[in-house]
C-alpha cells in the first residue's frame, strides 16, 4: 500500500475551507477514543463520542510537498504564521507572476479598451483640439512681437486687439476641450476599471478549489485591489498624459520647422539623446517596477493570512514572529520603492539636464542669428517659449513610464490569473439527469477512479464504489486517510485523474453545472455563513425559498426557536451579530440550507469540534433529519454517526478496505470491529 498515499503532512496543506483540526491522529494502527470536552463538564454519559487518535507520526514531506506547503503556508492555512516566502521557485504558484502567453498585458489593455473603441476616438480627437488651442500661444506671441508692435507704432492698433482676442479664445477654447476631455476619459476609464474588476471576480469564482488551495486569497485581494488601481493610475494620469505629451511634441516640431527650418531640425536633433534616455530608464524599470509590485504583494498576502488566522496566530503566540516576518516584507517593500524612486530621480536629472544643455545651445545660436539679422526677433521668442515647451514634457513622459511599468506588471499578473483556466471545466454539451424517483436521492457510482492532486503522487488508487440512491454512507479512517478527497470527488471540486463518478449514470463532467451544484450539496465542518440574514443564509440553495418554507425547514431541524430568539429573528444579521451564532447552531443553519436545497445527494464532512452536550444531541438530531430520503456520504468522526449508516466504509491510505453494513462490521474482525470496541470501552470508562 505505500506508495499510494501522498507522504505530505497535511497539517501543511492548504485545504481552503474544509481545513480544520484534525479529531482523529493515528496512534499506531489502532483508534482510541479520548475525553472529550463533555467529558471535563462531568456530563460523561452524554459526552460525545470523538473519535481521537493521539499523536500522530507527522509523516515524511516529499519535494512536491514541501512546494505545496509553502504556498499552503501563504494562505494562511499551513499554520498560524507559516512565512510567506515562497518554497519552491519551480512551481509557478509560488512566484506573484502566473504564466501568461507574451504581449498579455498589452492584448489584456487593448481587449478592455477595444469595446469603446468609438469613445476613445472621440476622447483623442478632443485631446487633438485642445492640444491645438494651448500650442497656438507661442505663434500668437512671435506675431505680436514681429507684427503687431510694429503696427502698434504706425498706430494701427487692430493686430494687437486681435492677438488678444485670439490668446483669449485659444485660452477659453483649450479650457472648455480639457474639461470635456477629462469627462470623457473618466467616463472609459470608470468603465474599463469596472470591466476589469468583473472580470477577476467571475474569474475567481469559476476557478476550481486545487487553484485557489494554492494561489491564496491574499494574491486574489491584491489583483483585484492594489493591481487595479496601478491601471486606473495609468488610465487616469498616464495614458492622458502620454497622449498630451505625443500630441505636443508633433504640434511644437511641427511649428518650429515652420518658424525655422534650422532650429527645428536642432530640435528635432536634441531627441536623440533623450530618446536612448527614455530608451535606457524603460529597461531599467521594467525590472524595479516587478519586483515592487510582487513586494506589494507579499505584504498584502501576509497580512490578509494574519488577519485570516487570526485565531492560531493568537492562540500559538505567533505575534512577535509574524510582526518580524511582516517587518521583513515590509523592508523589502520599502527597498523596491526606493529603487523605483532612484531610477525616476536618475531619469528626471538627466533629462532635464540634456533638455535645458539643447536649450541654450539652441537659445545661444538663435540669438546669434538674430544679431546677424538671419531670424526675427518674435521668431527666436517663440522658438524658445516652444522649446520649453517641448521639453518640459520629457520629465512627465517619465511619470508615465512610471506608472506604465507600474500597471504593465500589475496587467502581467492579471493577465496571468485570467489565463488559468479552471481544472473542472464546464461541459461542452451538457447532459440531463433522468428524473428523481421521490424521496430517494440518486444512485453514485466511482467507475474505476483514480486521482492524484496536482502537486502530488496518487492519493486515490483506482477503485470502484456504488452507493445506491437513498443509502446513508459512513466513511471512516484515520487523517489523511482520503476521506475528504473521496467526497471531494463527489461534489466535483476536482476531477478524477483517471475513471469517472456518475450520478444515475451520468458523468459529473457532463452534468450542467446548475443542475449538480442542486444535486450534489455539502455541507462543511465549519458551516460557512455568508454575510447577509438568517434566513437569506438558509435560502442559499433555493434563492426562492418563501419565509413559509425557510422556517419549516428551520423547525424541522429544531434551530426555528434559537433563530426566533435572535435581536431580529430570521431578518438578524449573521455578520453584524454573528457572535451571537455558536458553532452549533451555525451547524443548524447549515443543515436547515441543506434541507431547503433538497438535493438528490448530500455529502457531509462532520464537525470534530465539540460542542457543548445540548448542542451535540441538537446536531446530531438535524442531521439525521437532513440526511433522510436522499443519498448520503458523511465522513464521520462520531460512531454515533456511523451506527445510523447504512453503509460504513473504512478508508486506509487511500484505499477503502473494508465496506459493509455497521453490524456486520462490528461483528467480524477487522479495523471497525477493533475501533468500535475501543469506542465502546472508553464509554463503559466514561460512565465509571
Ligand atoms: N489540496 C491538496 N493538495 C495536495 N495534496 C492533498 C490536498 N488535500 C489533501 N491532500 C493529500 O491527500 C491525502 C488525503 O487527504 P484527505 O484530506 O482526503 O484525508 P482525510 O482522510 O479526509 O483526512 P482528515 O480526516 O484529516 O481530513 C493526504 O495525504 C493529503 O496530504
Amino acid at each position: 500500500m505505500t506508495g499510494t498515499v501522498r507522504p505530505a503532512d497535511r497539517d501543511e496543506e492548504p485545504d481552503g475551507p474544509e481545513h480544520v483540526p484534525q479529531a482523529v491522529t493515528q496512534q499506531g494502527s489502532r483508534a482510541v477514543p479520548v475525553k472529550g470536552k463533555a467529558a471535563e463538564d462531568g456530563n460523561r454519559r452524554h459526552r460525545p463520542e470523538v473519535l481521537v487518535r493521539p499523536g500522530a507520526p507527522p509523516r515524511p514531506a516529499t519535494a512536491g510537498a514541501a512546494a505545496t506547503a509553502g504556498a499552503a503556508k501563504e494562505a494562511g492555512s499551513g499554520g498560524p504564521a507559516g512565512p510567506a516566502e515562497p518554497a519552491d521557485p519551480a512551481d509557478a504558484f509560488d512566484r506573484d507572476v502566473l504564466p501568461a502567453p507574451p504581449h498579455a498585458a498589452r492584448s489584456l489593455l487593448a481587449s478592455l479598451l477595444r469595446p469603446r473603441r468609438g469613445k476613445v476616438a472621440v476622447a483623442a480627437l478632443v485631446l487633438l483640439l485642445q492640444q491645438a488651442a494651448v500650442q497656438a500661444g507661442p505663434l500668437l506671441v512671435a506675431f505680436a512681437i514681429d507684427r503687431a508692435v510694429p503696427a502698434l507704432r504706425a498706430g494701427d492698433s487692430g493686430p494687437l486687439v486681435a492677438v488678444g482676442a485670439a490668446y483669449l479664445g485659444c485660452a477659453l477654447a483649450s479650457g472648455r476641450l480639457q474639461f470635456a476631455f477629462v469627462v470623457a476619459a473618466a467616463r472609459i476609464n470608470q468603465r474599463v476599471l469596472m470591466e476589469l474588476r468583473g472580470r477577476i471576480y467571475r474569474h475567481a469564482q469559476a476557478l476550481d478549489v486545487d487553484f485557489h488551495d494554492r494561489y491564496t486569497s491574499g494574491r486574489l485581494i491584491s489583483r483585484s485591489t492594489t493591481d487595479v488601481e496601478a491601471l486606473r493610475e495609468l488610465l487616469d494620469e498616464g495614458l492622458q498624459e502620454l497622449m498630451a505629451i505625443v500630441l505636443s511634441v508633433f504640434y511644437i516640431l511641427g511649428m518650429l520647422l515652420w518658424l525655422d527650418v534650422g532650429l527645428g531640425t536642432a530640435a528635432v536633433a536634441s531627441f536623440v539623446p533623450l530618446a536612448l534616455l527614455v530608451h535606457d530608464f524603460r529597461r531599467r524599470s521594467v525590472r524595479v517596477y516587478r519586483s515592487k509590485s510582487t513586494a506589494m504583494a507579499s505584504v498584502i498576502v501576509k497580512f490578509a493570512e494574519t488577519v485570516n488566522g487570526i485565531r492560531p496566530v493568537q492562540s500559538f503566540r505567533r505575534e512577535r514572529a509574524n510582526d518580524e516576518s511582516f517587518a521583513r516584507l515590509n523592508g523589502v517593500h520599502e527597498r523596491a520603492n526606493g529603487d523605483a524612486l532612484l531610477e525616476m530621480a536618475r531619469y528626471v536629472v538627466l533629462s532635464r539636464f540634456t533638455a535645458n544643455a539643447a536649450l541654450a545651445a539652441m537659445v545661444l545660436w538663435g540669438a546669434h542669428r538674430v544679431a546677424s539679422g538671419e531670424l526675427g526677433l518674435g521668431v527666436l521668442a517663440a522658438s524658445a517659449l516652444y522649446l520649453r515647451r517641448l521639453y518640459d514634457p520629457i520629465d512627465r513622459l517619465g511619470m508615465f513610464l512610471n506608472s506604465w511599468q507600474s500597471a504593465a506588471a500589475s496587467l502581467e499578473k492579471i493577465a496571468g490569473l485570467l489565463a488559468q483556466r479552471p481544472a473542472v471545466p464546464e461541459p461542452a454539451a451538457p447532459r440531463e439527469l433522468p428524473a428523481r424517483a421521490g424521496g430517494k436521492g440518486r444512485e453514485v457510482v466511482f467507475d474505476r477512479v483514480d486521482f492524484g492532486y496536482r502537486t502530488g503522487g496518487e492519493v486515490l488508487p483506482a477503485f470502484g464504489l456504488t452507493l445506491s440512491a437513498g443509502q446513508t454512507v459512513a466513511v471512516v479512517g484515520a487523517t489523511g486517510a482520503g476521506k475528504s478527497t473521496l467526497v471531494k470527488l463527489l461534489a466535483r471540486f476536482y476531477d478524477p485523474t483517471g475513471g469517472r463518478v456518475l450520478l444515475d449514470g451520468v458523468d459529473l463532467r457532463d452534468v450542467e453545472p446548475g443542475a449538480l451544484r442542486s444535486n450534489v450539496v455539502m455541507v462543511t465542518q465549519e458551516a460557512f455563513l455568508f454575510s447577509g440574514t438568517v434566513a437569506e443564509n438558509i435560502a442559499i440553495g433555493r434563492p426562492d425559498a418563501t419565509r413559509e418554507e425557510i422556517e419549516a425547514a428551520a423547525k424541522a431541524l429544531g434551530a426555528h426557536d434559537f433563530i426566533d430568539s435572535l435581536p431580529d429573528g430570521y431578518d438578524t444579521d449573521v455578520r453584524k451579530r454573528g457572535g451571537r451564532i455558536s458553532a452549533g447552531q451555525r451547524q443548524l443553519v447549515a443543515f436547515a440550507r441543506a434541507l431547503l436545497a433538497d438535493p438528490a445527494v448530500l455529502i457531509l464532512d462532520e464537525a470534530t469540534s465539540s460542542l457543548d452536550v445540548p448542542g451535540e444531541r441538537a446536531v446530531q438530531q438535524a442531521m439525521l433529519t437532513v440526511l433522510r430520503g436522499r443519498t448520503a456520504v458523511v465522513v464521520a468522526h462520531r460512531l454515533s454517526t456511523v451506527l445510523v449508516a447504512d453503509r460504513v466504509l473504512v478508508m486506509e491510505e487511500g484505499r477503502i478496505v473494508e465496506d459493509g453494513p455497521p453490524a456486520q462490521l462490528i461483528a467480524g474482525k477487522g479495523r471497525f470491529a477493533g475501533l468500535h470496541e475501543a469506542w465502546r470501552e472508553s464509554l463503559v470508562r466514561g460512565v465509571q
